[in-house]
């Protein structure tokens, strides 16, 4: 993707060999369009966020008016090549046998799960949008740092704050105005085009009565995506970085977990996201990435009414409790269901510790010693779909990569305000195998 949100041209060398003439006009008429969208974008949005989400795939450095038709007129190949280095889709994966690099990896993860998540609830068509994925990958740390702002400031102070510069405006836009279309075409001829079936979260919502029994319109039901975005993109890269953290200091971990990817499923073509769901290792190491890494507090809830404790202590209701989720999983409650078996301090992360458990949902299954997924009726109804996503992430990275720490050893979360826990900034290096 070479341009602007409004172009959407996949380019590629062999169209370039094959059709050279065509593929230079083309590209000059679009690099029209990438100014003129640039210049639309930037005279038509009030919101700061809108044109910088705008303007985030523009190839940097196109003239008034004429674009990039001069670099393009002189060398089109070596123009393209220029485009994909400062704005295509990113490379820093791309690493051949022994080429190594240093990867900050928690804005790539963070991109790579929203993408999975427009895919799986949205559909195709939304996920081929760079913008959109973009848009929905910030999505939640917005929310979490305005809520941040708000609790901080004095409230007149933080709502100017907030809806100056944390506007989610701009992404329920994007959302409303790319979902609503498509529900609508499918809700008209049942599917979104003609290849695909229109078989989204979307679609299904469409048909589920509320409590009055009346159905969602197409609109309403896109405005539903953005409580999936919230709920997912967020959690499940956060935990799919802190996997790779705990990998870049555990060499002889990531050989491990590539022996049993390679001898239990040989061929590299048929590596479903099932298949790779049941292996043994890789389903200890996670639950054991998610019980180690879970926030100093969470799962922040209001009593909505008193609330008396065994040892006589009230919580009021309208209270706000904060659980200790860290001390929670780090006490066995229940040895005999909880399965954990192996010898090491619980304070100590061991990928190995839950092997052998007989748990029928093992990383997945919920027990009192383990909440990182909460427990009872409003526990994470996505936690199944969010570990197959983690566990296919991490099998494709041990599989093509060596993970090290520089130092050696597991760089430092950044802890916010003692409560939670957001993964290490600090980069792995990254060797192509
Ligand atoms: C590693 C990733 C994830 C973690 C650690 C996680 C964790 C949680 C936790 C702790 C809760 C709150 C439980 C409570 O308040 O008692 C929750 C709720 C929820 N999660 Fe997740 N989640 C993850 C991924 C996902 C995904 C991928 C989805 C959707 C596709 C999702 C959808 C939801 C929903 C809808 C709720 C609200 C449930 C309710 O209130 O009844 N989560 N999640």
């Amino acid at each position: 993707m070479l341009f602007g949100s409004s172009i959407n041209i996949p380019i590629n060398r062999k169209m370039i060999e094959d059709h050279p003439k065509t593929m230079f006009l083309s590209i000059t008429a679009a690099a029209f369009v990438a100014v003129w969208a640039a210049n639309k974008s930037l005279v038509s949005s009030s919101s700061s966020s809108a044109s910088n989400a705008s303007q985030a795939n523009l190839a940097p450095g196109a003239l008034p008016l004429v674009g990039h038709l001069f670099t393009l007129s002189k060398d089109p190949r070596r123009f393209i090549d220029y485009a994909k280095k400062e704005s295509g889709p990113s490379s820093e994966l791309n690493l051949g046998p022994g080429e190594t690099k240093l990867i900050a990896v928690w804005p790539i993860l963070t991109r790579i799960i929203a993408r999975i998540t427009c895919l799986c609830f949205a559909g195709r068509q939304v996920t081929n949008v760079p913008h959109f994925v973009d848009a929905m990958a910030h999505f939640t740390r917005k929310i979490i740092t305005a809520g941040t702002f708000l609790a901080l400031l004095p409230t007149w102070l933080g709502n100017v704050v907030v809806r100056r510069f944390l506007s989610l405006e701009h992404e329920i836009d994007l959302i409303l105005n790319h979902l609503t279309p498509q529900l609508e075409h499918i809700k008209q001829d049942g599917k979104v085009d003609d290849d695909e079936q229109g078989l989204t979260f979307g679609s299904w919502l469409m048909t589920v009565p509320r409590r009055d029994g009346s159905l969602r319109t197409p609109k309403q039901t896109a405005y539903h995506f953005k409580d999936v975005v919230l709920a997912s993109v967020h959690t499940t890269s956060h935990f799919l970085t802190f996997a790779i953290h705990e990998l870049s200091c555990r060499p002889d971990l990531v050989q491990a977990l590539r022996d049993e990817i390679n001898t239990t499923l040989p061929d590299k073509n048929d590596r479903s996201a099932n298949a790779i769901n049941d292996l043994p290792l890789l389903d200890s190491f996670l639950r054991e990435v998610l019980r180690c890494n879970v926030d100093y507090l969470g799962l922040h809830h209001k009593a909505v009414q008193d609330v008396v404790m065994s040892n006589g202590v009230v919580i009021p209701k309208g209270a706000l409790v904060f659980c200790a989720m860290d001390e929670a999983n780090r006490v066995v409650t229940d040895p005999g269901k909880s399965g954990t078996t192996c010898s090491s301090s619980l304070d100590v992360f061991d990928a190995y510790r839950h092997m052998g458990v007989a748990l029928d949902e093992k990383c997945a299954s919920l027990t009192t010693d383990f909440i990182t997924f909460g427990n009872g009726p409003h526990a994470c109804p996505g936690r199944h779909f969010a570990i197959m996503e983690i566990k296919f992430n991490i099998s494709k990275f041990v599989t093509r990569y060596n993970i090290k720490s520089p130092t050696g050893q597991r760089a430092k979360d950044s802890v916010i305000m003692g409560m939670t826990r957001n993964p290490p900034h600090d980069p792995i290096l990254f060797e192509g195998i």
